[in-house]
């Protein structure tokens, strides 16, 4: 811990910091304080007087960091004075991989800001969290960042400028995206569940339905069909509908056999939740694997929706904030058996509502946020035609769920000879 603290600062002065300042990032960076110069604006959104505060979260164990980061806000919001606004921040070394770094910047009222000291010592000295303060001396915006010394640990406290950066090329959560949101092998998966052990007594129970290893090995005697798209697009009705047409096995996506935990991992952060969703993807693998020796195999859902829904969650903004499309992202993991067609079915966003209406029932809060959150369901829709290895085939879903069956039937003969 101490070591990666000590390399953490001593590469201080080439990070970059992003603030979401009244919903738009505020990107700078801080070196060393020169005599008599003016130092250019920062903080436009900030107001004269205002004490600031970042608050950020770092320890070599990641489950503790993920976890810690997942309740970090709720335990600032209760304990903070009122008058206190948190914005999300994070910083991290331009085209480094996995150095972003997260947590919150926080806003406090000049009266109010001795309490939100105290109680930000008081936590960074228990907690595995950098805290920095911004002060403007001279009331005229130029911004100084000073690392607290019990922070810094060799008692000197650093004072630096506050300087504006450039906007990143890509997304600064795209640094942390391999291994952490989205797994490429099943030792990579597995090892987070395996690390989790001693937080949550369930990973236990997980680990022990894993198959002892995985590999993609030889093609299925079968065809496997997975099929994909975002809730209320007509998944379980096209799956149920393409079993009945070719007398095939139909599986499910997370598996049964891991039900009785989604829930549990639903309500963890994203390296815990994605790890067991990718996971899921092993187990059913080797379903498909058993059951392709005797008939065709379709299946709703697979590793697509376990990497578009991780990127489409992890980034934030519109479908260009995404990776470009190549990108490493978006390559299949090595050991994970390929289906022999993916099928996404998309629909038009009012025609989806309007069956999600008819079905009325629930939705995971992912589903939810998908409905409140245009943007999310174009970067998981984007995230999903960009996945390649087997790509996927679109087809709309928009005509009748006959001509839909006949549709998929139609291409499942031409891909698949069936
Ligand atoms: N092609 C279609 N045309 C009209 N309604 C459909 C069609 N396919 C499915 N539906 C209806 O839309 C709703 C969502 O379909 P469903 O198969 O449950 O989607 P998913 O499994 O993708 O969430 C259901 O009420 C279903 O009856
Ligand atoms: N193979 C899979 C299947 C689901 N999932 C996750 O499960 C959620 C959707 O599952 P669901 O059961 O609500 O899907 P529907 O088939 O009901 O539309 C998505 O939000 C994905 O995050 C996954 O990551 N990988």
């Amino acid at each position: 811990m101490a070591r990666r603290a000590a390399s953490l600062l001593s590469h201080w002065s080439s990070r970059v910091f992003s603030v979401e300042l009244d919903g738009a990032p505020t990107y700078f960076a801080v070196r060393e304080k020169r005599r008599g110069e003016d130092a250019p604006r920062v903080f436009d959104a900030v107001r004269r007087g205002d004490r600031c505060f970042s608050v950020l979260v770092w320890s070599s164990d990641r489950v503790r960091s993920a976890r810690f980061h997942a309740q970090l806000k709720d335990r600032l919001l209760g304990r903070l004075p009122a008058g206190c606004r948190l914005s999300p921040m994070s910083s991290f070394l331009p085209n480094v991989r996995d150095s972003l770094i997260k947590g919150y910047f926080l806003k406090a009222d000049s009266p109010s800001s001795s309490p939100t000291e105290r109680l930000l010592r008081d936590f960074s000295q228990r907690d595995p969290l950098l805290v920095c303060s911004y002060l403007n001396p001279d009331n005229d915006q130029v911004w100084t960042q000073q690392l607290w010394p019990d922070a810094d640990r060799d008692g000197t406290p650093r004072v630096l400028y506050v300087v504006p950066s450039e906007a990143p090329q890509e997304h600064p959560s795209t640094l942390n995206l391999i291994n952490s949101d989205v797994f490429y092998s099943f030792e990579e998966a597995q090892a987070v569940l395996k690390q989790c052990g001693d937080i949550i007594p369930e990973a236990a129970s997980v680990l022990e339905l894993l198959p002892s290893r995985a590999e993609a090995r030889s093609e299925p005697d079968f065809p496997v069909i997975v099929v994909e798209g975002l809730d209320a697009t007509g998944k379980t009705t096209l799956t149920q509908a393409l079993r009945d047409a070719l007398g095939a096995a139909l599986l499910p996506s997370p598996p049964r056999c891991l039900s009785p935990w989604r829930a549990r991992f639903d309500q963890e952060p994203p390296l815990i939740r994605r790890a067991f969703y990718a996971l899921g993807n092993y187990i059913t693998a080797e379903n498909m694997r058993q059951e392709a020796t005797k008939a065709p195999v379709i299946v709703d859902r697979y590793w697509h929706s376990t990497a578009a829904y991780a990127i489409g969650t992890a980034l934030s903004g519109p479908p260009s904030s995404l990776p470009a499309e190549g990108s490493e992202v978006y390559r299949w993991p090595g050991d994970l058996l390929q289906p022999s067609l993916v099928v996404v079915l998309t629909l038009d966003g009012e025609e989806r509502k309007r069956r999600l209406r008819n079905r009325a029932q629930g939705e995971t809060e992912e589903e939810q946020q998908l409905d409140h959150n245009h943007l999310f369901r174009l970067r998981v829709e984007e995230a999903y035609h960009r996945i390649r290895g087997p790509a996927c085939v679109t087809v709309d879903a928009g005509p009748s769920a006959d001509q839909v069956l006949q549709q998929v039937l139609l291409l499942i003969r031409d891909k698949c000879q069936l």
